[in-house]
């Protein structure tokens, strides 16, 4: 027989101050939570032209020590319209004792990451321990992500690569602010 439930008593906050207190584990990684949306630039020597996008992405938690992560991007022309859905990940951001940082990273184009990193103030670097790929998916063999958050706010997050052949370099920059 179904027994109904409550509402999920433990809800995921992007806000300081609302909802459950932060772990204190995520003392490090708190400068990034919120939820955060913004324009960003791609390239890799692979694709015939470079390209624009805008992005929304999501850092949030339940009380424990992990950050949820969610990003969703979509392509822009140059008057900045949308042309089409692109990139979207989602995954967890876990925070060691010693402040270091464990990431995975799911992608719907059968792209599975796991990074290790670290937390410096406000900056976050976190590059691929391993990458497992499904069958269909492209080749992918390493990644690395630099996370800033800079004095006026904005978060700055630069995407290197290494994949179909190429060694690791550029593919993503993207600017991002907290929405109001
Ligand atoms: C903001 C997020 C992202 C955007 C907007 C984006 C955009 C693009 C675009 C426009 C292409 C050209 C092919 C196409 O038109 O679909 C591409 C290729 C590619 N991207 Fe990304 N991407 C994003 C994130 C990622 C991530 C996170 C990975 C890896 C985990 C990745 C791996 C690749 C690979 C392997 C290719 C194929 C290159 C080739 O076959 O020559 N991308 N990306």
């Amino acid at each position: 027989m179904f027994e109904s439930v409550q509402e999920n008593p433990y809800p995921d906050s992007d806000v300081l101050g609302e909802g459950p207190d932060p772990h204190p584990l995520l003392e490090p990684v708190l400068p990034l939570l919120g939820r955060w949306h913004g324009r960003g630039r791609g390239e890799y020597p692979t694709l015939e032209k470079d390209f624009r996008y805008a992005q929304e992405v999501t850092f949030s938690h339940d009380g424990r020590p992990f950050l949820r992560y969610e990003a969703r991007a979509w392509l822009i022309d140059d008057a900045g319209a949308p042309v089409r859905p692109a990139g979207r990940e989602a995954g967890w951001w876990r925070v060691t004792p010693d402040a270091s940082l464990e990431v995975v990273l799911a992608h719907p184009t059968g792209i599975v990451e796991t990074y290790v990193g670290r937390a410096s103030g406000t900056e976050f670097e976190i590059e691929t321990k391993d990458v497992s790929l499904t069958p269909l998916a492209k080749e992918v063999t390493g990644t690395r992500r630099r996370y800033t958050v800079q004095e006026d706010g904005e978060l700055t997050v630069v995407h290197d690569m290494a994949a179909v052949g190429q060694p690791l370099q550029h593919h993503l920059t993207t600017h991002l602010r907290r929405r109001a």
